[in-house]
């Protein structure tokens, strides 16, 4: 956690980080929304219009196409490897130009500037980096932790709505993966205020349950397979939604994914049936309806690409309690196509 700062002065806290690269060449990565949105962040700082980077926005551009694309411009550019990258971005920004900063001349420093909720509690931090490739969330990818995190949720004042509550089924995963009072807390939350000083505490508060795992377990041999909770069914549905094109986001897909797994872990640890069914109504009230983007068979083809499968069958974290989770349950292709049904 000491490389992530919470602040509500990005350019100062930003000026002030960049200052301890020295001499060192500044590049800038962007999309199309956070460069419009969040430019004031290093406005007036002399980068040169050559280093900003700006990427078309969405996950479609997850890929390796933008990836190469970094790489050029750093290359042309004569980046040298103690150039810094700064992303300033959703979390596919910040898993795009993480990668890409962890391979270009072998690693150059990297800092994140989350401009998303998602980005902020989730992606930005903990170091998984990477991209989408046939047609696989995350296929390949890096475990590489960037120089600075710096979180100023001023950002979030211009994040739609639908994406707002993208990135809160990761905090409620934290939640989940917290204790009882934190999932409380999290059912309760002021949507309208999540650009506020006082929302703050809430994204210091779930980036500390992430932050907490990963430390244990920073390349995910264990423990840290808890922070993917709802992503073994969220993962293939997301598949399918940018495979065919769908409005489904990561946080979407994630949130049916955590029916999907709360279900899996009331049939199989004994989660309690009613605090399932609550979570369960507040993701049907706060998300778009959930139409089945495919038959079960080819999500469960691929759920078997899932990266925490270590041998045949589909690996899940479930949840006895929240608080209390258990990694390594194989489940079986019934049960999942049963659980799969409950969304
Ligand atoms: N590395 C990790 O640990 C980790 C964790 C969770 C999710 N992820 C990845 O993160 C991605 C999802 O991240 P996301 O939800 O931030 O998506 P995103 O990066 O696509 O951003 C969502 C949308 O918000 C726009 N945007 C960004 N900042 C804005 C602002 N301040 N105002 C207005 N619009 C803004 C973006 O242009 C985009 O259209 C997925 O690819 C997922 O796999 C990674
Ligand atoms: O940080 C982690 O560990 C996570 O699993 C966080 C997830 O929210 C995130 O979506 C992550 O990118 C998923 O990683 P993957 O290894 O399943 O591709
Ligand atoms: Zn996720």
């Amino acid at each position: 956690m000491n490389n992530i700062i919470f602040t509500r002065d990005i350019r100062a806290d930003l000026q002030l980080k960049l200052a301890d690269f020295g001499i060192a060449d500044i590049f800038v990565l962007v999309d199309n929304n956070s460069r419009n949105f969040c430019q004031r962040s290093f406005e007036d700082f002399g980068i040169p219009e050559e280093h900003i980077i700006t990427i078309p926005e969405g996950e479609h551009h997850k890929s390796l196409e933008s990836v190469a694309e970094i790489w050029q411009v750093l290359s042309d550019q004569g980046a040298r490897r103690n150039a810094v990258l700064v992303n300033v971005g959703g979390g596919v920004i910040t898993d795009l130009g993480g990668f890409a900063a962890s391979c270009f001349k072998r690693g150059i420093h990297c800092v994140n500037i989350p401009t998303t909720l998602l980005a902020q509690i989730d992606a930005s931090v903990g170091g998984k980096t990477g991209f989408d490739f046939n047609g696989l969330k995350n296929e390949i990818g890096s475990f590489a932790i960037p120089d600075w995190v710096l979180i100023d949720n001023h950002f979030l004042a211009t994040l739609p709505e639908r994406q707002i509550m993208s990135g809160f089924a990761e905090m409620l995963k934290h939640a989940l993966l917290a204790d009882e009072e934190h999932v409380a807390e999290a059912m309760q939350v002021d949507f309208a205020g999540v650009a506020e000083e006082d929302f703050l505490k809430l994204i210091r508060k779930s980036v500390a349950v992430k932050a907490a795992i990963v430390q244990s377990d920073p390349r995910e041999k264990g423990l840290r397979k808890a922070l993917n909770f709802g992503h073994t069914v969220g993962h293939a549905i997301e598949s399918v939604a940018i495979r065919r094109g769908l409005d489904i986001f990561h946080g979407d897909a994630v949130a049916y994914g955590m029916i999907a797994e709360l279900f899996l872990s009331v049939q199989k640890l004994g989660f309690d049936e009613k605090h399932f069914e609550a979570v369960r109504k507040f993701i049907r009230e706060k998300y778009p309806v959930y139409h089945p983007v495919a038959e079960a068979d080819e999500l469960y083809e691929l759920m078997l690409h899932d990266k925490k499968n270590e041998q045949a069958g589909v690996n899940f974290t479930l949840i006895h309690k929240p608080g209390e989770f258990d990694i390594d349950n194989y489940c079986s292709r019934d049960e999942i196509f049963e659980a799969l049904k409950q969304i």
